[in-house]
């Protein structure tokens, strides 16, 4: 019997898409805004890769440039320094599929020849060369909304409508990857969570993910540690965050997300196994 489930396949590692699945993210870089510098060495980036998949995730994110509100750029040589060693390591040292979170073509293109099998894109592929370059690379890609640059994404945040101008703009992006080749079957969409937004544009999104899954692409979500969340809580600080970012990425998860970007795997992996559990029970036919 031919097995249906959609899939992503990553360079031979295949992630399922029969449930939601876990993204870890690794950030090699010593300003990321809720874990910069814990992780910015190869060796401890290593280490705590090998730790998100041991508490359960299905695919980790490696990202050497942080995409904070304010963020400076990191020269293409640093963030090649960053992440290239990480990920030709990890490759070798575990079977999980392996992401990059990078906006340059280069960084995309040596990552995948380093052993990534999927391209993470903040800015969805529209700087110069990154199409290009991810349809070469022939993996999977995550195309995100962000509304201006980093550094100046979170002055202003002004939308007509911003679930309907989120949704238009994924709309395009995925039509401009597929007149680059990019098969639809390697792309996945996401809504991009505090880039551009505001607590309530966030909550609108969140809301009415449903509605983006109707682009017939799978939906990643990544409001994990996020300022929203601290917002909603009171949580000051960004480790603080984990119980509401559980509960948004369960909402999400429920809302038709796919794909769940997370620091705090384990937790994740744990509110899952309640869910999955929940949602496999045969519910009394409704006569
Ligand atoms: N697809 C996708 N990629 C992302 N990359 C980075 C961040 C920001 O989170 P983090 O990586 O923890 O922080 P920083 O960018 O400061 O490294 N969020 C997303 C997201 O929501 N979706």
């Amino acid at each position: 019997m031919f097995d249906t489930t959609p899939q992503l396949d990553c360079a031979g590692r295949i992630v399922k898409l029969d449930r939601p699945r876990v993204m870890g993210i690794v950030n090699v870089t010593p300003d990321s805004f809720s874990d910069g510098g814990a992780h910015d060495t190869t060796d401890a980036a290593i280490a705590h890769a090998l730790e998100l998949v041991a508490q359960g995730a299905d695919i980790l994110d490696i990202g050497g440039e942080s995409t904070r509100p304010g963020a400076a750029d990191v020269p293409l040589a640093e963030e090649l320094r960053r992440v290239i060693p990480v990920i030709e390591q990890l490759a070798r040292q575990t079977d999980v599929p392996i992401s990059i979170d990078s906006c340059k073509p280069e960084v995309m293109s040596a990552a995948v020849r380093a052993g990534a099998g999927m391209i993470n894109d903040v800015r969805g592929l529209r700087g110069d060369g990154a199409l290009q370059a991810a349809a070469e690379a022939g993996v999977p890609v995550v195309l995100m909304h962000m509304l201006g640059e980093p550094r100046s994404m979170q002055d202003a945040p002004a939308y007509d409508d911003v679930v309907g101008d989120v949704h238009r703009f994924l709309a395009e992006r995925i039509f401009a990857a597929e007149m680059a080749g990019i098969s639809k079957k390697n792309i996945v969409i996401d809504p991009g969570f505090g880039f551009g937004k505001t607590t309530a544009h966030n909550l609108a999104l969140l809301a009415q993910l449903q509605r983006f899954s109707e682009l017939g692409v799978p939906v990643l979500a990544g409001l994990s540690r996020k300022r929203s969340i601290g917002e909603l809580t009171g949580r000051e600080r960004a480790s603080e965050r984990v119980a509401g970012s559980v509960a948004a990425h369960l909402i999400a998860a429920q809302r038709g997300a796919m794909l769940l970007r997370v620091h705090d795997v384990a937790a994740m992996v744990d509110a899952l196994a309640v869910w999955n559990a929940v949602s496999a029970v045969a519910l009394p036919r409704q006569t």
